[in-house]
């Protein structure tokens, strides 16, 4: 019994004036996030990065946001409501009943095992087509979800005039997005970790 259990380790984020500390999670033996969970965080947090996003995204006159399941809709409502707007769109990973005919987009998400869709209601096509959207989330890593998000609304017919996040991680997302990429703001920046000479997580360097 002389073993220690592994020390949680935790990564500090400054979220645009509101500290967090995230907990690191292996997703390898050598590679790990440190995971934000925006619904676990309290409605303080989430009304806070809808606020900052909302301060962000204004000079962008958005006519509606778009939100991408699971963890983007409350982040789309926060930024929604703070935006003084009242209708938002979510965008569905799994067929609901009434989704059968939606507007399908395949993704592929680091977080989320196997292939992925995202699905855009064919009767919200109205709320984005021909308007200013800006699609927001919790964090773009690989920047998959984001991408397919950005191509499912522009095939509805919506003009994406921004994108934003609470959280950008690492960089892998700046080559998914191209030139999309520049349309990106966020509140704050996470790298990813690997194991460093005595085993505990380091941030990987450039991430
Ligand atoms: N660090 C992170 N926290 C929450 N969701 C994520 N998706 C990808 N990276 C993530």
């Amino acid at each position: 019994m002389d073993e220690q259990p592994a020390r949680r380790q935790t990564w500090s984020v400054d979220v645009a004036g509101f500290a967090l500390d995230l907990p690191i999670v292996p997703i390898t033996p050598d590679f790990a996030i440190s995971l934000m969970m925006v619904i676990d965080l309290g409605v303080r947090f989430g009304e806070h990065a809808g606020r900052e996003l909302a301060r962000k995204i204004a000079p962008l006159e958005p006519e509606i946001i778009v939100g991408p399941a699971t963890l983007g809709i409350p982040v789309a409502i926060e930024t929604t409501r703070s935006l003084g707007l009242d209708q938002y769109v979510v965008l569905q990973k799994s067929p609901k009943l009434h989704l059968a005919d939606a507007l399908e987009q395949k993704l592929t998400s680091i977080t989320s095992k196997g292939e992925q869709r995202l699905l855009l209601d064919r009767e919200a096509i109205p709320l984005v087509a021909g308007r200013r959207v800006v699609v927001v989330d919790d964090v773009v890593a690989s920047g998959g979800s984001l991408k397919a998000a950005l191509d499912l609304v522009r095939r509805a017919g919506g003009n994406v005039v921004g994108a934003g996040v609470i959280l950008t991680e690492a960089q892998d997302w700046r080559t998914m997005l191209g030139p999309d990429a520049g349309l990106l703001v966020s509140l704050a920046h996470i790298p990813q970790f690997a194991p460093g000479p005595d085993g505990a997580w380091e941030p990987i360097p450039g991430s």
